[in-house]
Order: structure tokens, then sequence, then C-alpha cells
């Protein structure tokens, strides 16, 4: 099973302490929500998971991956996926942004074409395969960096705020696909600065809070039962 283990980490901007954690372990089936306020370090620790970014104290490493080629200095890079908040995307067509990530692909050939297919019908790009990527909405471009990236069939995979400022059927389409990747076993982080329909998908929280990360289970229903604790509060 592949996994990406945090022991003892701190990350410093400067002088500017951003976090600490003592254990955080990221495995393919987990599904974890990443929750703290604007600014707390959601982005930093997926990047740091990703391998973009190097903490300041503490270790970071990968288990079960195939082994990194030589010539890769950073034996963390290319691991656990990141999807960023605002995806880049080639300059081409919707199609063609498809393609080049084929080329990526460790998958057979029948399972590609497979992936393929499923990956243009769950995110609805039929219609837009000859449109140019530069003139899709945000919400579109969302669901095509993540069925670029669907078709990796990734190990471990960290979504950056995956809904956030999209309208509700891009939402729907979008927690589709990641509800699909959960079934496949993809372990899942995503980050959200506010509540979101996505934690009930999660069975594990990591709350950024007072420059700490903490970590706690989440049972199905938790969702609800905090809906019920606000209504009863209010
Ligand atoms: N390379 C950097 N150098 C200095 N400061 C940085 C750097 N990258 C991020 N920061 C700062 O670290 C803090 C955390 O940034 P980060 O993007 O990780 O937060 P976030 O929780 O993802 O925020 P949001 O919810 O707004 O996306 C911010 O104040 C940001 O300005």
């Amino acid at each position: 099973m592949c996994s990406i283990i945090a022991s003892d980490i701190e990350m410093r901007f400067g002088e500017r302490l951003l976090f600490t954690a003592e254990h955080l372990r990221f495995r393919q089936q987990d599904v974890i929500y990443l929750q703290g306020d604007n600014g707390s370090g959601k982005t930093t620790l997926m990047k740091l998971l990703a391998g973009l970014l190097r903490p300041s104290r503490g270790y970071i490493v990968a288990n079960g991956f195939a082994k990194t080629s030589w010539w890769r200095k950073d034996s963390l890079l290319g691991k656990a996926l990141y999807l960023h908040q605002h995806p880049y995307l080639f300059e081409g067509n919707v199609g063609y942004n498809l393609q080049l990530a084929q080329r990526y692909s460790r998958l057979s050939v029948v399972e590609r074409r497979q992936r393929m297919t499923s990956a243009i019908e769950l995110a609805k790009l039929d219609k837009l395969l000859k449109a140019n990527a530069a003139t899709l909405s945000g919400g579109e471009r969302q669901r095509l960096a993540l069925a670029r990236v669907w078709l990796l069939k990734p190990s471990l995979l960290m979504l950056d705020e995956p809904i956030s400022n999209m309208d509700r059927v891009s939402q729907q389409l979008v927690c589709q696909m990641i509800s699909e990747l959960k079934q496949q076993h993809t372990g899942l982080l995503i980050s959200s600065h506010q509540d979101s329909e996505l934690i009930q998908l999660c069975n594990e929280r990591w709350q950024i809070k007072s420059q700490q990360i903490t970590t706690s289970q989440l049972y199905p229903g938790t969702q609800a039962e905090l809906n019920r604790h606000h209504v009863a509060a209010d």
C-alpha cells in the first residue's frame, strides 16, 4: 500500500512559524478532509507532501511506490499528485490536454482507453473536446484538470479547494469523480477553508489551528451530527 509519512515536521517562512505536526500518515484508501482558515497553510502542507517544498524541520518519506529513477534528486516528487486550486492547462484544446496527460500514464493500452472514455463522461467534457482550454470557465477548468489526473489513476491525490467557486452542476460532477476515485482506493487529501459536502466522503480530518496540525477520525454521519449540533446551538 502506498503512503506518505511526515514525522515531527515544522514549516516556517523566514521567522514566521506556519505550523508544526507530530505525525501525519496519508495512505491509499484514506480520505482526509484538511481544514484550516485562509492562510493557515493548507496549500503549503500539500506542497510538502508532494515534494514541491521541504519542511524547515522533520522528515517526509514515501513508502510502497515504484523505485525512484536514479536521476531524480527528490524521492517524494511525483508520488502523491497535487492538484492546484487554479490548475495549469496546456495551450491547445481540451482533447489535446487529455491526450498529453495520457503520455504519462503507466496503465495498459486497454485501461487507458477505458479511463479516457470514463473521464470524458464523468467530467461531462464530450461537447468541449474541441474547445480551446484557455476559454474554459473556472468550473470547466477544474473538471478538465481532474479528468487529466483521473487518466493517471493515482495512488495518492491531493485536491486543493476542489469545489470552491463552482456552480452546483460542476460541484456535483467533481464530487462524483472524487467519490469514484475513493471507490478505486485512491488515497485523497481534500482541502477546504469552509464546511463542504465533501466531508461526507471523508474518514479522517486534519485541522490546522493555532499553528498545529491535529488529526481525528470521522465516522459516517459526522456531518449530519455537526449540523445537528449547530442547529441545537443556534
Ligand atoms: N513561498 C512563500 N514564502 C513566504 N510566505 C509564503 C510562501 N508560500 C506561502 N506563504 C504564506 O504562508 C501562508 C500560508 O499559505 P497557504 O497558501 O499554504 O495557505 P492556505 O491555508 O492554503 O490558504 P487559502 O485557504 O487562502 O488557500 C500565507 O500567509 C502565505 O502568504
